[in-house]
């Protein structure tokens, strides 16, 4: 699948004035959201889960990871979002986890600083891509290293911030603090083992107060802190965390998109969530699920009607 710049410019151009980019939650309705081609996906032995992959004889089948990920752009379009494929790069083998190397805030893309050194180009490569989508991207984060899979804009108001030292480093941390904290934010720091990659390995948003957690792995101080805040924590394991049981990405309205084999669905069920699950395991033997492989880009509070109505017309203009 491979998409280039004239094309991307195009579905700018067909997505016109309507587009209200940026998020301000992991929970409103998705309405546009970035991925990155898989083409040059490769496992790099940078994280736990993937060493543990590469000892027990893991191979990236490209033509598998190609399908995998074509049905997770076809259900987030089934789901109403407009999904925005951008091409990888042959030196970025990770390049298709597209949560990383950039945050979408409510002010714009905000290209980040990736602490794993293999993964360093990619913060330029994601900027100009999305800028050509018609995006608004702020200048890079200054100090420090960030990795977006330790940001999550849980909802609007509150921006929790993982920091491993690795990926996410203090001054790093710290930069992305202040950027929320200038517009009023909170924003809470969240310092984990580097073992555990990212937050959003071990921590997920369902709602604006309910989030998946792997209650054994993140210490009760941080677990109390979200209790304070009002959120409620429905427990993953550790081994579900380890296949990326815990990297969902919510939908809007009570709906989330899993990685399939998790049992989610049934758990969640009870609780008001209507969950689709799809295989992605050429990505989580890499170490990501569907939370790494997604960057939205836009999520619109009351957009449920509009995806809907419009979704014939957005359709046609994606891809
Ligand atoms: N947001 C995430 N959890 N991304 C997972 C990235 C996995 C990738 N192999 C890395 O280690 O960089």
């Amino acid at each position: 699948m491979k998409v280039d710049f004239a094309l991307a410019a195009a579905q700018a151009d067909r997505a016109g004035p309507a587009v209200r980019w940026g998020v301000r939650s992991e929970s409103d309705p998705l309405t546009d959201v970035l991925l990155v081609a898989p083409d040059h996906l490769a496992p790099v032995p940078c994280c736990s889960v993937t060493r543990e992959k590469l000892r027990d004889g893991h191979r990236t089948d490209g033509d598998r990871a190609r399908a995998q990920h074509r049905a997770l752009v076809e259900a987030l379009r089934r789901a109403g979002a407009m999904p925005r494929l951008i091409p990888g790069d042959p030196d970025c083998p990770d390049m298709a986890y597209a949560r990383d190397a950039g945050l979408m805030t409510p002010w714009g893309l905000l290209p980040l600083a990736p602490g794993a050194p293999h993964r360093r180009r990619e913060a330029a490569l994601l900027a100009d891509r999305v800028r050509a989508l018609g995006v608004p991207v702020l200048p890079a984060i200054g100090e420090g290293r960030v990795e977006g899979g330790d940001i999550s804009v849980f909802r609007d108001g509150l921006v929790l911030i993982g920091c491993s030292g690795e990926r996410t480093d203090a001054a790093g941390a710290a930069a992305v603090a202040r950027l929320f904290e200038r517009h009023g934010w909170e924003a809470l720091i969240y310092a984990f083992d580097p073992h555990f990659l990212h937050l959003d390995t071990q921590f997920a948003a369902l709602s604006a107060n309910r989030a998946l957690a792997c209650v054994d792995v993140l210490e009760d101080r941080f677990l109390a802190t979200l209790a304070q805040r009002g959120i409620d924590l429905v427990p993953v394991s550790y081994k579900a965390a380890r296949q990326l049981g815990c990297n969902i990405l919510a939908l809007g309205g009570g709906r989330v998109l899993a990685t399939s084999g998790t049992g989610l669905a049934a758990r969640l069920a009870p609780l008001g969530f209507a969950v689709e699950e799809v295989a992605l395991d050429e990505f989580t033997s890499c170490g990501g699920g569907v939370h790494c492989l997604t960057l939205p880009l836009a999520r619109v509070p009351g957009a449920a009607l509009r995806a809907a109505t419009v979704s014939g017309v957005r359709a046609g203009a994606a891809l």
